[in-house]
């Protein structure tokens, strides 16, 4: 747990010092929380979508976050030219396959990017399911219906079919390359009632991943428990949703190094 703390300890420093240029491609409800939470943490967010700037500007990011909760025709092909270029020219870039398993048209269109090598994919369990057994069918849409737990096994096969790392959030976040299994502890059940919470949580992964590019796997599990941490300090101050959106972003900004060592909870198999 020390060497967990101290490492995310640098990681978060590492953003707030360098500052990465994160793309967003991502939903029309996130895209406020999502550029606040990549703000408070010390990155810099750039919401930038057009298919004509692409060329131009995604080879400038230090990462790349690619999120399709609002789908659409037009969207999809930005998404797929951002991608190609990032991995092309070696830079990160994270997808979140929001309701995977919603329609057709939203699965095919997360395995073809899946294909496209993500470094981290971050889904919530009913997502990670959806896109290991490629099937459609969700009974919650963005929201999950299972335990983060649950989609162990789902998330092991996508990082071994994929390459990429899975992290699976909930109650516990699971993260895994397949073979090496991480759970990350931290966070309040209360972020299930805010949109975008799994989203932003996402970027910030990217800005981890941007900054440690070597690590994506301990840059992912620091990532979601320092986001955890920030909601449980959150939380001590919130009186429902709407303060704790605040509280969390304030949280995430003020976060200092005693708070995190006392608080991460990062652990090996098995997440209890
Ligand atoms: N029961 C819980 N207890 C503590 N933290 C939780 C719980 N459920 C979710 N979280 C945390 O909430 C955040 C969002 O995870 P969630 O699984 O709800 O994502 P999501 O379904 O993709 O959300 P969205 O699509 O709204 O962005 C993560 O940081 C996760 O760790
Ligand atoms: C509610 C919702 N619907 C599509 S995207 C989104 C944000 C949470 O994923
Ligand atoms: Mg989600």
């Amino acid at each position: 747990m020390a060497l967990w703390s101290s490492e995310s300890w640098t990681r978060i420093s590492k953003v707030r010092g360098e500052s990465p240029l994160i793309q967003c491609i991502t939903n029309l409800v996130s895209m406020d929380l999502m550029a606040n939470v990549l703000l408070s943490a010390g990155a810099s967010p750039a919401m930038i979508h057009s298919v004509t700037e692409i060329p131009d500007f995604t080879p400038v990011v230090q990462g790349l976050c690619v999120n399709v909760g609002t789908l659409s025709d037009e969207w999809l092909p930005s998404m797929k030219a951002a991608a190609k270029i990032a991995r092309e020219m070696g830079k990160p870039w994270v997808l979140d396959p929001v309701a995977a398993g919603a329609s057709g048209f939203r699965l095919r269109a997360c395995l073809e990017l899946v294909e496209m090598r993500p470094t981290v994919i971050r889904g919530n369990g009913s997502e990670v399911m959806a896109l290991a057994k490629a099937t459609v069918g969700s009974c919650k849409g963005a929201d999950s219906c299972v335990e983060s737990t649950d989609a162990l096994e789902a998330a092991k096969a996508l990082a071994k079919s994929s390459g990429a790392v899975v992290a699976v959030s909930g109650a516990v976040d699971v993260v895994t390359d397949g073979e090496r299994v991480v759970c990350a502890k931290n966070g309040v059940p209360m972020l299930q009632r805010i949109t975008a919470t799994g989203c932003s949580v996402t970027a910030l992964i990217t800005a981890f991943v941007a900054i440690d590019p070597q690590n994506p796997l301990e840059a992912t599990a620091s990532a979601l428990a320092v986001f955890g941490v920030a909601a449980e300090m959150g939380m001590e101050m919130a009186k429902g949703p709407a303060s704790l959106r605040m509280q969390l972003i304030d949280s995430l900004y003020n976060l200092d190094e005693s708070t995190l060592r006392n608080r991460l909870n990062i652990s090996s198999l098995p997440c209890l």
